[in-house]
Parts: C-alpha cells; sequence; structure tokens
C-alpha cells in the first residue's frame, strides 16, 4: 500500500490539473464533463488505480462501475485488471445498469412480493413477462429499484458492500436508472464520480435524462472538474469538432491556438450510386490495409440499419477477400464465452496453427474434469475427438461452405465438453433457453458469413476482433476509436429525426471515433436492397447542414 501522494498515474501518463483531482479526490462526490477523447475513462481506470493502491477503498469494500455497454465494461474491467494487477483489481466490479440490478434481484429476490415476486428458477425474455417466472429485461432496473427502496437490509449490504461508485457515459443515463443510483448510494458514505459528454447525449429516445449531470451535482453535492484536452484526434479534425461544439455548447468551445496544426485529414465523397462507393471505399480501405493501417483501426459508421446501408460495401470487401466484421448482428454474440467457445473449436478444426483458439478450448474444456486419472482419460478423448473430427471436415467429401456439415460436430463437441461445464461459463446460463438461443446464434452467424466465400476460417477471421474492419451504428461506436473512420451516406434520409439535437449529436458521436482520417460519404442514389421491408429512400440527399462543419473558416 502507498500513500496518497506517492500515487503517480500508472502507464507514465501525464493527467491535466482537473484529471488528477479528480483522479485522487477522497471525500467529495465529482462529475466530470468533457469532450471526446478527453480520456473520461483513461480517468476511472487511474482512479481505481489511486483508490486500490492507497487503500483508500478499504479492504474488503469495493468499487462499483457503471458503464452502459457490456464491450465497455469489459473495456474499463481489463484497464484495471492492467494498470493495478489481478490481486487489487478483484476488488472493481465492472457493470452494466441491467447487470448490478439483476445481481440485485438474484441476491435479494424474497424481498420482491405481491406482483413482483419472483420464483428462484426466474428467466429472463426480451418481450414478455409472466409474473412469478420470467421478467423482461426493461424490469430488472425497476425491480432492483423495488428492492432497494423497501428493503432496508438489501440497501445497507449494498452500501456496506461499494465504498465508491463509478458512473461512465452518464450523458445517458434514465430516469429509472437515476433513480437507482439514488435509492442505493444518495445519502449514503459512497463516494461518487460520475463521468460523461452533453454533446454524445444520443439515448434520447431510452429516456435518457435531460440535463443529467446537472441534476446528478445538484443531488449529490458533485464538484464540476471539466477536462479540455482531447487526446485523440488529430488537430484538423478537433477543428471540425469545435465547429460542431459551438453550436452545441458554446461554453465548451477550445481556443483556436489550442487547435493549431496540419495533421489529420477530413474527406467528403460524393458518389453517384451506393456501387460507386462501395467500389472507391474498398479501394480505400484495400489500400489503406497495404500501408499497414491494422484493420481494427478502420471502422465504417452508418445512423441506422446497417446491415442494408452496408449491403454494397460487404459484397465489394468479400470480392477483393477483406474481412469485415457486421456488429449490429455479431458484437455482442462474439463477448459470450459459449459463442467463443463454439468459434474456437471452428478454428482449431479447420485450421493450420491456431495456438491461441486450442490453448482457451483446453483452458475450458480442462474445467470437465478437475484431475487425476479422470481428468486424463478425458483429457486424451477431448485430443482424439478434435484428431478425428480434424480429419473428417478435410475429407474431400466435406462440405466446408454448408452449415449443416459442421453442425453435427459442434453438437458432438458440446456434449462431450458436457451441460455443467457449459451453464458455469456465464450466469445467465443457467436460466431458462439463454444457453441453446446463443449456440443457435454463434451458429447461424457462423453460417451468415460461411456463405459469403465458403471459407471457415475467413469466415471466423471476420467475427474476431483483431483481424476484421469493424461496421458500427452511431449506439455501437461509443466510446471506441479508430484511425480511420467512414462516415457512409451523410445524407438526410439517414440522419433524420424529430429532435435535430439528437441527431446533431449522433454525428458529433460517429466523428469524434476518428483519430486522424475521417471520410464523409453520401450518394445520390440507393437501390433498394434485398431484405429491405421497410421503407426505403432511393433518391438521396446530402445532409448539407452536417457536412457544412467540415469547411475551414478561412
Ligand atoms: N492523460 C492522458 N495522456 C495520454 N493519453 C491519454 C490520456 N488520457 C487518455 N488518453 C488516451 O486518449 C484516448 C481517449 O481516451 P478515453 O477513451 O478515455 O476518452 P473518453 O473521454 O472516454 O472519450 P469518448 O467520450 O469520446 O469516448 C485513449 O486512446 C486514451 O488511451
Amino acid at each position: 500500500m502507498i500513500r496518497p501522494e506517492q500515487w503517480h498515474p500508472v502507464g507514465g501518463l501525464v493527467l491535466e490539473p482537473n484529471a488528477r483531482t479528480a483522479a485522487t479526490a477522497t471525500g467529495e462526490n465529482v462529475v466530470v464533463a468533457a469532450g471526446p477523447g478527453a480520456g473520461k475513462t483513461e480517468l476511472l481506470a487511474q482512479r481505481a488505480d489511486f483508490l486500490l493502491r492507497t487503500g483508500r477503498c478499504t479492504y474488503p469494500r469495493r468499487i462499483l462501475a457503471i458503464s452502459f455497454k457490456v464491450d465497455a465494461t469489459r473495456n474499463l474491467r481489463e484497464r484495471v485488471r492492467l494498470r493495478t494487477g489481478p490481486r487489487l483489481a478483484a476488488r472493481f466490479d465492472s457493470s452494466t445498469f441491467h447487470a448490478f440490478a439483476k445481481r440485485l434481484i438474484d441476491s435479494f429476490r424474497p424481498a420482491l412480493t405481491g406482483h413482483d415476486a419472483l420464483g428462484p428458477d426466474y428467466r429472463l425474455d426480451p418481450d414478455i413477462r409472466i409474473e412469478g417466472e420470467q421478467v423482461r429485461f426493461e424490469d430488472l432496473v425497476p425491480l432492483a429499484l423495488s428492492i432497494i427502496e423497501n428493503n432496508a437490509h438489501a440497501r445497507g449490504g449494498i452500501r456496506q458492500t461499494y465504498s465508491h461508485v463509478f458512473l461512465d457515459e452518464f450523458q445517458d443515463c434514465t430516469g429509472e436508472q437515476y433513480q437507482l443510483i439514488q435509492a442505493a448510494f444518495g445519502r449514503s458514505g459512497a463516494v461518487l464520480t460520475a463521468v460523461g459528454d452533453t454533446k454524445q447525449r444520443i439515448m434520447v429516445w431510452a429516456g435518457a435524462l435531460d440535463g443529467v449531470m446537472r441534476t446528478f451535482a445538484d443531488d449529490f453535492e458533485a464538484r464540476p472538474l471539466p477536462l479540455y484536452q482531447n487526446r485523440r484526434s488529430a488537430p484538423r479534425l478537433r477543428r471540425m469538432q469545435n465547429r460542431m461544439i459551438a453550436e452545441m455548447d458554446p461554453e465548451a468551445v477550445s481556443p483556436a491556438e489550442d487547435l493549431a496544426g496540419d495533421d489529420g485529414v477530413i474527406d467528403v465523397l460524393d458518389f453517384g450510386t451506393e456501387r460507386d462507393e462501395a467500389e472507391t471505399i474498398a479501394g480505400l480501405i484495400e489500400d489503406w490495409l497495404a500501408e499497414g493501417v491494422p484493420p481494427s483501426e478502420i471502422a465504417v459508421v452508418v445512423r441506422s440499419r446497417p446491415d442494408l446501408v452496408t449491403a454494397a460495401l460487404g459484397e465489394e470487401l468479400g470480392r477483393r477477400g477483406i474481412p469485415f466484421r457486421n456488429e449490429q448482428a455479431s458484437q455482442d454474440l462474439a463477448a459470450e464465452p459459449v459463442a467463443a467457445l463454439i468459434f474456437d473449436f471452428i478454428r482449431v478444426i479447420a485450421g493450420e496453427g491456431q495456438p491461441e483458439a486450442y490453448a482457451s478450448l483446453m483452458r475450458v474444456t480442462a474445467r470437465a474434469h478437475a484431475s487425476g486419472d479422470e481428468g486424463a482419460r478425458f483429457d486424451s478423448r477431448m485430443k482424439r475427438f478434435l484428431r478425428d473430427t480434424r480429419a473428417a471436415v478435410r475429407a474431400p467429401a466435406f462440405k466446408t461452405g454448408d452449415l449443416e456439415a459442421w453442425r453435427p460436430h459442434v453438437d458432438e463437441f458440446l456434449r462431450l465438453v458436457s451441460r455443467p461445464v457449459l451453464t458455469a461459463l456465464s450466469p445467465g446460463y443457467q436460466q431458462g433457453t439463454r444457453l441453446a438461443d446463443l449456440i443457435a446464434q454463434a451458429l447461424e452467424t457462423f453460417g451468415r458469413e460461411l456463405d459469403m466465400d465458403d471459407d471457415a476460417i475467413e469466415a471466423l477471421r471476420r467475427l474476431s476482433e483483431s483481424d476484421a474492419i469493424r461496421f458500427l451504428t452511431v449506439h455501437k461506436c461509443k466510446g471506441l476509436e479508430f484511425e480511420k473512420v467512414v462516415v457512409l451516406g451523410v445524407e438526410e434520409q439517414l440522419f433524420w429525426g424529430k429532435n435535430p439535437t439528437t441527431v446533431m449529436s449522433e454525428f458529433f458521436v460517429a466523428i469524434s471515433r476518428a483519430k486522424r482520417h475521417l471520410v464523409l460519404t453520401h450518394a445520390g442514389r440507393r437501390a433498394r436492397p434485398a431484405g429491405a421491408q421497410r421503407r426505403w429512400d432511393v433518391w438521396r440527399t446530402p445532409h448539407r447542414m452536417l457536412l457544412g462543419f467540415t469547411f475551414e473558416d478561412s
């Protein structure tokens, strides 16, 4: 343990004064409002390191960090583990609002009474609530709130557990979520740190509270500590962001002298049709890859309906053998341990030299039998099975491009791993049909990728994070950053909405993901893609207002 004055930011980072104050605050709540790339998430990781290393978060109490997306929770957990080491990081719980609420329900379920009462084997379902048996995802936060509000034992338990609470992307907190935070930690000894950016508020449709950061500052007497630097984007890109900030939040504008410099590129490309667009953008991407830009540093962002808007580009990339991943379908799935297990299995039997996949496969399957003779027998059975299956899928008669040919092998593998090991992979797998649904989804997703080129290893590359270019919606790209960002279709027909502020915030989130190179496109005509069921506008108009922010003031 070290004294607070001995603490330095880990990784040799230099924190600007407000960031350092927020990272090392001891008795007071803090709200950090800052623009894109200011290092808000990094600040939380540093703060966790400070609290754990100096013992300000006293053993055995813990830190709770709440983010909005599963991959953001993973990212933060991983950063803290790397910075602080596994032993101290074990007291850092990184969770989504839904997961936190579910944990409360599972721990204090008998406190739910009347219509809210739930049996021990209750299930989760996306759409249907059945009294006593099944709840929807959207019911989790209100049920957890009811527990906290009505049960002093639960309230006391949660307050005893957590001495510090972090709230990431707080601008998107909804009324219900805010109530849960208030009920759990309002007027308690817990110290709260909230970070967010009102200009990136894109969850208004889901009930994000108007002015939640200000409300929080008032209710929790939190000290506002704005950050001013942008650690992510090159100056030319920051100047474009700054022109948008001047419209959205004039007080947060940076002085021009802070943004001087020629580094960074913004291209606006105008196309006749989506085919021309696909060809040029695929060509650009091919060049970037040839120059050595890693695929994981390239993202294509669309406002909505990514599967339709990117269809032509996907075909063109496929034709050129460039792996890409449509995150709409696969991002959440890739985070599921059972999907990862299935993909690793296919990698091992279909590919050459897949040491990482093999090692993680064996790590999981080793759990089937702990140790001793039985363990050794299981191990050799698994190895034999893998050898035989490898031979089977390499036989000339095996139809590599047909999902149905793979299915019996995957089924056999999962049977061998055994159901108890599979259900132990994640707490949610014991409930209802979740495990079976995920297995079916993993196979379907693999099948869809397989249809593109009949190549199992290429299909899996497209599904893996590091080897594929990512197609993302604005909502999925929140909190991420890439060297090259292409925003496809900056058109009135895509960037529209009842609330112009939200449209602007969404565009702002998209463009602020780029570190050095931003490409904005629009096409005059987008042919109706196969599978477009709802309204589809063939003729398109460039979004002049949004594109106007690319012009440098002279
Ligand atoms: N103090 C610092 N010094 C150098 N680099 C930093 C510092 N803080 C953050 N960074 C880097 O800057 C980039 C942006 O940081 P981070 O993702 O934490 O920003 P953010 O404020 O959460 O952004 P956004 O709201 O746009 O998602 C990251 O690459 C991070 O590693």
